[in-house]
């Protein structure tokens, strides 16, 4: 079994990645999500097929912890527990926005033996749109993930002048010399930059032991989760989100959710002033999670609970 890890600060598109990964390369992965937050949204996302025609992953979800601190045991044995059972040929890691990828890889080099369990030269992805504003209050964050990938991907970045991804380079390579960053987004990359990112090892000798993460390091973030989410249409998740994108009192960094809207499925993502609205499949249940600094939480959750009344009051006028 082959583990590749897909790290990268929140929001910064791991779990698009993922996706574009599955069809690219038509493969069947494992995926084991670590998600920062105590409700699971990427799971059920990465399930969902979205009229896609590749075959969704299998997922394993580990939450209410990190797995490069809190979780590192509950990782280390569900990492072998999935080899022992299901013994994919690739096993997917993607740890939460906040993870650090240092403590990750000196952990699993422990359990790594012969071809069994190897492991490959994780990425990173960068979100082109955020990082210079993130780096301001979360460069130790980023900067471990991207000093400790093999592979430095710049997401978001679409649109951008080669020139860019130069610039982009020269920044990465003064943390981590030997990464490789591509010169273009990843859709546009050949099918052989994709068979070597399933092919390429990382020495686990070459892995450096990482010091446990201490409190100081670790982004201080808050978290508000939300099932059983209700709004009752487009309009008004318009108006949420663009309130939540200007909030007065604290910030949010990320948020992000799925629900019913009459006969369908929508799904919202917010990365700090971005918001994204689209449809997805029927899930089993309804979730939200909202990521950020100095939010007032009674707030926050009085304005959902007032959605959910008037959604609520909507239905009933309905029926
Ligand atoms: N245009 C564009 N949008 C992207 C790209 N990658 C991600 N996004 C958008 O960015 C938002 C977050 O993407 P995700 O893939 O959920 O990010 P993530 O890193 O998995 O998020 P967390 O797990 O919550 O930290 C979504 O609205 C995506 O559609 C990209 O390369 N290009």
């Amino acid at each position: 079994m082959k583990i590749l890890i897909i790290s990268g600060f929140l929001g910064a598109g791991k779990t698009t990645f993922i996706k574009s990964m599955v069809k690219k390369t038509g493969r069947q992965f494992v995926v084991v999500e670590n998600e920062f937050g105590d409700v699971s949204v990427d799971g059920p996302l990465l399930s969902a097929r979205e009229q896609q025609e590749a075959q969704p992953p299998t997922i394993w979800e580990l939450t209410e912890g990190c797995i490069c601190c809190s979780m590192k045991l509950d990782f280390s044995n569900s990492v072998m527990t999935i080899a022992n059972s299901l013994n994919p040929d690739y096993l997917i890691v993607e740890p939460s926005g906040v993870a650090f990828l240092g403590p990750i890889l000196d952990n699993l080099k422990k359990i790594c033996y012969g071809e069994a369990i190897q492991l490959l030269k994780p990425v990173t992805l960068v979100d082109y749109q955020h990082y210079k504003n993130s780096m301001v209050d979360y460069k130790d964050c980023i900067t471990d993930q991207a000093s400790h990938a093999g592979w430095v991907l710049l997401s978001k970045s679409e649109s951008c002048h080669k020139d860019v991804f130069t610039e982009f380079a020269s920044e990465v390579h003064a943390w981590n010399p030997a990464s490789s960053v591509p010169d273009c987004h990843y859709e546009m990359l050949p099918r052989s930059w994709w068979k070597a990112l399933l092919e390429t090892p990382l020495d686990p000798s070459s892995v450096e032991p990482a010091p446990q993460v201490n409190e100081d390091r670790r982004p201080k973030l808050q978290q508000i989760s939300f099932t059983d989410v209700k709004i009752p249409d487009i309009p008004t998740l318009v108006s949420i989100l663009g309130r939540l994108t200007s909030l007065i009192e604290g910030k949010i960094i990320r948020a992000k959710g799925f629900f019913p809207m009459g006969d369908e499925w929508i799904r919202f993502d917010v990365v700090e002033n971005t918001y994204e609205i689209r449809a997805t499949d029927v899930m089993d249940d309804s979730r939200m999670i909202l990521i950020g600094r100095g939010l007032n939480v009674q707030q926050l959750e009085d304005m959902w609970n007032a959605t959910a009344v008037v959604a609520e009051e909507d239905e009933d006028e309905t029926t």
